[in-house]
């Protein structure tokens, strides 16, 4: 049994500051905000949890238990790992967990929380919030990134992938990711993290899900899957370009990533396998057939928005079994992508470019894939970036090289800028 206590108000000014630092100060927790539709989700605490390998039933039973409690007004936040090939270990091996209290913020700023129990309890949600309003914000210290590494042989190992490409004419596309590691002098801060993100990332996704000392911090453009009242939202977004606002030549970029035939390509593969993976699970389908430009801060992207309506009974993570990983994130065809992948990347990617995010017990939800992404262990004051490019035979080791150092961007920059604050 699950009680279910709520509440809604207008959030008053500094509010979501108060609940940053709530975020700030328990164990498990996660933040998610869709910047396109102006909604905020908070998550405080864990009443139930699903963690890979822990003996536990598998995720969809554990999901599909909670669902037949049928309590309405309930989400589950989290993540599931890229690919079970590889070991990962804390967060990195990817967690869901049902929490404590939910606080949504919707685009008319309106705040609804839900509080869960398994025992009848009274909950008052300003008595809860009063001890973090008068949290101070902590104290500031001189942060510097001490030492950053990069994966030097990458270069070599993507050209080697591309000699792979020409040779086997039925691997058409590999999704080759690095790390960068950086190792900071003091710590990061969960409030200015997210106020840094609506800074500097007005256009994606702002993702964080903490569990202890580890962070999972997400500026992702790019949308797994949404379920709302039977209606499915996806996107290919793949093939990528630089901006240059300085000297106003974003528009001749964008024109140059449209007509460039090896982006093209590689955009259509995703598209191509999306559709045909959601013929099963959608009673109708909307798939433009050329795509638009998507612009975030410091790229721009070919992106198509597709569309449906979804077959009854199918839930969210039905979608996310057919489409994860798409070869946005995997490659083509996926199982000889990931077995290469699994070979030749350095470490493993944990949650990175996997699916990450939230779902209601009644099988809607927003899942997101989980790039422009950093790791941050609080307390070895580590943090590692993550990046990664389609390769094509056709590709340059070079060019990918200057791709995967431009989506390191937003994770750098936030840390950057948050030296300095
Ligand atoms: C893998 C990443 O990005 C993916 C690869 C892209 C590409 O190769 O053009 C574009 C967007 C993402 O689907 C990443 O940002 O790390």
């Amino acid at each position: 049994m699950i009680t279910v206590n709520s509440g809604c108000k207008k959030i008053k000014d500094d509010e979501l500051q108060w609940l940053l630092q709530a975020l700030a100060a328990y164990d498990v927790g996660a933040y998610f905000e869709s910047t396109q539709d102006g909604h905020m989700w908070l998550a405080y605490g864990e009443l139930d949890t699903w963690i890979k390998g822990t003996g536990q039933k598998n995720f969809k039973q554990w999901y599909q238990a909670l669902s037949s409690l049928d309590v309405a007004h309930t989400w589950i936040f989290g993540a599931q790992q890229f690919s079970d090939q590889k070991p990962s270990h804390g967060l990195m091996q990817g967690r869901w967990f049902l929490p404590k209290l939910v606080v949504h913020i919707d685009s008319n700023q309106s705040l609804h929380w839900y509080q869960y129990s398994r025992t009848r309890q009274t909950f008052d949600y300003e008595q809860w919030l009063a001890p973090f309003r008068t949290m101070t914000a902590s104290v500031k210290i001189k942060n510097s990134i001490l030492t950053q590494q990069d994966e030097q042989d990458w270069r070599q190992r993507t050209t080697q992938l591309i000699d792979t490409l020409k040779q086997t004419p039925t691997l058409k596309k590999v999704v080759f990711a690095r790390q960068r590691h950086l190792q900071l002098a003091s710590n990061l801060s969960i409030p200015r993290i997210i106020s840094r993100l609506k800074q500097q990332q007005a256009n994606t996704y702002h993702v964080l899900l903490k569990s202890d000392h580890e962070w999972f911090v997400s500026a992702t453009p790019e949308r797994l899957v949404k379920l709302v009242n039977h209606h499915i939202y996806t996107a290919a977004v793949a093939g990528t370009i630089q901006r240059n606002q300085q000297y106003n030549r974003d528009e001749e970029l964008a024109q140059h990533l449209m007509q460039d035939t090896k982006n093209r390509a590689e955009h259509q593969f995703v598209v191509q396998q999306i559709n045909q993976q959601l013929k099963d699970l959608t009673l109708t389908l909307n798939v433009p057939d050329k795509p638009v430009i998507l612009q975030n801060q410091q790229v721009q992207h070919l992106y198509t928005p597709i569309s449906g309506i979804k077959r009854p009974k199918v839930t969210i993570f039905d979608f996310v079994d057919k489409l994860h990983p798409t070869p946005a994130l995997g490659g083509m065809p996926t199982t000889t992508a990931l077995a290469y992948i699994e070979q030749h990347e350095k470490y493993p990617r944990g949650i990175f470019a996997a699916p990450v995010g939230i779902a209601n017990l009644q099988g809607d939800g927003e899942l997101v894939v989980g790039i422009r992404a950093m790791h941050f262990d609080s307390q070895t004051k580590q943090a590692k970036l993550f990046a990664g490019a389609g390769i094509l035979q056709d590709s340059s080791a070079e060019e990918e090289w200057r791709e995967t150092d431009l989506k390191f961007l937003p994770m750098q920059q936030l840390i950057e800028d948050m030296l300095n604050d």
